[in-house]
């Protein structure tokens, strides 16, 4: 179940979601049960973001939720990957993506809680 909502300035083409959204299927997996098959993401891009007092055209904020914990190994991880990822892609500084983790004790689906 994890959820990925990636707040980005710049506007994306549809092009770049779906590649991102790809590259951040294969990341997830690098999480012990997390699959590219329970993963949602959403963009939020075109946004006016500030940073350190200044606005900044090339910035990201990348918020991940997941069901249940993970080790601080493995959310390593995923931080180096996907800081690469936009990095590389979207040629935005190491120093302006920040990423946050999230874990859910109490999370539904389908009418459900896990
Ligand atoms: O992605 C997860 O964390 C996840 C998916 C999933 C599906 C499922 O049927 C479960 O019982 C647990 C679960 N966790």
């Amino acid at each position: 179940m994890p959820y990925i909502n990636n707040t980005v300035s710049m506007k994306l083409t549809l092009e770049q979601e779906e590649y991102i959204k790809s590259q951040l299927g294969k990341i997830i997996s690098e999480i012990p049960n997390k699959t590219e098959q329970w993963l949602m993401v959403s963009f939020s891009d075109d946004k006016v973001m500030y940073f350190g007092g200044e606005r900044k055209t090339k910035v990201a904020y990348i918020d991940i939720r997941l069901l249940g914990s993970c080790s601080r190994e493995h959310k390593n991880k995923i931080a180096n990957l996907i800081t690469e990822l936009f990095n590389d892609y979207l040629e935005i500084p190491n120093d302006c993506i920040y990423i946050t983790f999230q874990e859910f004790k109490d999370w539904a689906w389908n009418g459900s809680l896990f």
